[in-house]
């Protein structure tokens, strides 16, 4: 494992309880969608062998292909019925919008006593859409890794993406804490930090630290493509370091950004009305040459961006 994807433990963590993992914790994980994400676990589970064998499956015949190619799971398999079939974890790991259409071929297809969970980014629409097809006796334990890059499909896959990541749980109220222990402790197995929180909370959070984030280097990078044509090459060839870090982030997969904004709308909408609020108070301070007002702003967030920084290092 590459010292180089190492980094500081996140600001806040708490320390871990319980050992790492050294022996198989489920017999058999089926993986639904194997791109960036599901690959990537795919090649962490089997890395510290947290599964006697595991399988994958995919809408898109091509990354079955490529997650054969690459011995990514033991088995593939053509559909979910035949994927989750004899599992006793399944990982939803398609983008969000689909999931209502993966819950479908799910119904009826779980064995007994299994454990359901996913990775998604929105977590109240995962509760919305998997909990009502989830059989008597089996477990609904949904999880997103807080870590991720922007490409996609299987080849972009790494053992390494989730070391030193939050992976945060969700899991509805009444849910077995041992089957919330045993999803934890893959996700600790593979270098992840955890924290357990209600579904409505973690998308408040994620609205603001990552949902919004996004939306505002799609706008961005969305404004310097409108611009004249001379204009716009000048942009591209003059790029500084603020722009191309916009361009990064707005390089990610549009289905899966679309599904994200579609399904926390709620959130995303409360936060970019603050947003809108305050860009328009910063507008006003610049048309009125109010130096203060910037210079007060832009000094509180220098300061938030130390204390991350420190209680990283601390
Ligand atoms: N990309 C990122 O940085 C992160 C993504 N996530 C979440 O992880 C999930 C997967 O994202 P990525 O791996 O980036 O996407 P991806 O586009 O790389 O892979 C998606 C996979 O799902 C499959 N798929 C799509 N629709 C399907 C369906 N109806 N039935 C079966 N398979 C289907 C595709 O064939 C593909 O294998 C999303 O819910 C996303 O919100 C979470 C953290 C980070
Ligand atoms: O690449 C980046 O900067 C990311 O922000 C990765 C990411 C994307 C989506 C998530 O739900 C979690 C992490």
């Amino acid at each position: 494992m590459s010292e180089s994807f190492r980094t500081p433990a996140p600001a806040g963590a708490a320390p871990q309880p319980g050992p790492r993992a050294d022996a198989p914790l489920f017999d058999r994980v089926a993986f639904i969608g194997i791109g960036l994400i599901g690959s990537s676990l795919a090649r962490a589970v089997a890395h510290h062998n947290l599964a006697r064998s595991t399988v994958c499956t995919a809408k898109d015949p091509e990354h079955l292909e490529v997650a054969h190619g690459l011995k990514l799971t033991t088995d593939t398999a053509p559909t979910i019925a035949e994927a989750v079939r004899d599992a006793d974890l399944v990982v939803v790991c398609v983008p969000v919008g689909a999931y209502a259409e993966v819950a479908e071929q799910l119904k009826g297809n779980l064995k007994p006593g299994v454990i359901l969970s996913d990775v998604g980014s929105t977590k109240t629409s995962t509760v919305r859409d998997l909990a009502p097809i989830l059989p008597e006796g089996a477990h609904l334990v949904p999880g997103h890794p807080i870590a991720g890059t922007e490409h996609s499909g299987p080849a972009a896959g790494f053992a390494e993406l989730f070391i030193d990541r939050w992976c945060i749980l969700t899991p509805p109220p009444g849910t077995d804490p041992a089957a919330v222990e045993k999803v934890a402790a893959l996700w600790r197995a593979i270098g992840s930090w955890i924290e357990v929180m209600e579904p409505e909370h973690h998308d408040k959070v994620l609205g603001i630290t990552s949902h919004l984030p996004h939306l505002i280097a799609y706008t961005i990078v969305g404004t310097a493509t409108d611009l004249e044509e001379d204009l716009k090459q000048e942009v591209i060839k003059f790029s500084a370091s603020g722009f191309r870090d916009f361009t990064r982030i707005a390089a990610s997969d549009p289905v899966m950004w679309r599904d994200v904004f579609l399904n926390n709308r709620e959130a995303v909408l409360e936060i970019m009305q603050r947003f809108t609020e305050d860009l328009t108070a910063l507008q006003r301070a610049i048309r009125r040459g109010e130096a203060e007002t910037l210079e007060a702003l832009f000094t509180r967030t220098r300061a938030i961006r130390r204390a991350i920084i420190d209680a990283k290092q601390a």
